[in-house]
């Protein structure tokens, strides 16, 4: 690890998200991709984990609390985590108006997996993993978080070519949807290490799906035959 990285944590990475932190909730800049694609990868948890109404969740990588709003929503009792400051406070600060069953912490994965192991039925941890130093301990903390038969989802961005240039390239550069330095291509994870990362944490991969976006309508959709770019999985922790 670097002097920038510690406990897993990246702090150049986590800066990057506080200094955008008070844009979280506007629809229609830096955060523009998550606010649209929320509807649809809420709408894969809850019908993958047989509802989210009266489920104990927890969001890796909360952020601001785009996705952990949407599942309270739907009735979960979500606690959000995160180690960035700004983004919690303005989590923190939406929910004050939202007054959704929602807890945020600063804490990483790995810790809080030591102090509440086995005590959630989904955990969620989307486009977060890009973000660490070492996804495989972030996994392995999802995994020790989740009850025996509970769900755990990831999204994140696949490594080839063509991501490059649709996430990097596309996104970052030619249609300017996100700010420039936001992904750094050498941290994004092929299917078949996520599925590896998974299995050798003890989660069995259910499904996996991508998250297509078409640059002329621009709508997302998700397609479970082209994970070429982004994609999320559905994994379960194997019965003990
Ligand atoms: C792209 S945002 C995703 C936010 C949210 N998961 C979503 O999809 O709407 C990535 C988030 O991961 C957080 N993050 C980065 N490294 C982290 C770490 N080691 N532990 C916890 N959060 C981290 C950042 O602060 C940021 O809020």
């Amino acid at each position: 690890m670097t002097d920038t990285q510690q406990n897993n944590v990246d702090l150049n990475e986590v800066a990057k998200f506080e200094a955008l932190a008070s844009r979280w909730w506007d629809t229609e800049n830096e955060f523009k991709p998550l606010h649209d694609i929320n509807p649809l990868r809420t709408n894969y948890i809850n019908e993958r984990a047989d509802g989210l109404k009266g489920k104990k969740v927890i969001d890796v990588g909360c952020g601001g609390g785009i996705l952990s709003e949407a599942m309270a929503k739907l009735g979960a009792s979500v606690k959000g985590i995160d180690m960035g400051e700004a983004p919690l406070a303005v989590a923190k600060l939406h929910n004050e108006e939202s007054k959704l069953d929602i807890d945020y912490e600063k804490i990483t994965a790995e810790e809080i997996a030591q102090r509440e192991s086995g005590q959630y039925d989904i955990v969620t941890c989307l486009e977060m993993l890009e973000h660490v130093p070492d996804p495989s301990s972030v996994i392995k903390a999802c995994m020790t978080l989740v009850k025996p038969g509970g769900h755990v989802f990831f999204s994140t961005i696949n490594r080839n070519p063509k991501a490059y240039l649709f996430a990097i390239i596309g996104a970052e550069y030619i249609l300017k949807m996100l700010p420039k330095g936001t992904h750094d291509y050498a941290k994004f994870i092929q299917p078949a290490e996520l599925n590896n990362y998974a299995r050798a944490a003890g989660l069995e991969v259910s499904h996996m799906t991508g998250l297509t976006y078409n640059p002329i309508t621009k709508v997302y959709k998700l397609n479970d035959k082209d994970v070429s770019v982004n994609y999320m999985m559905h994994t379960q922790k194997i019965n003990a």
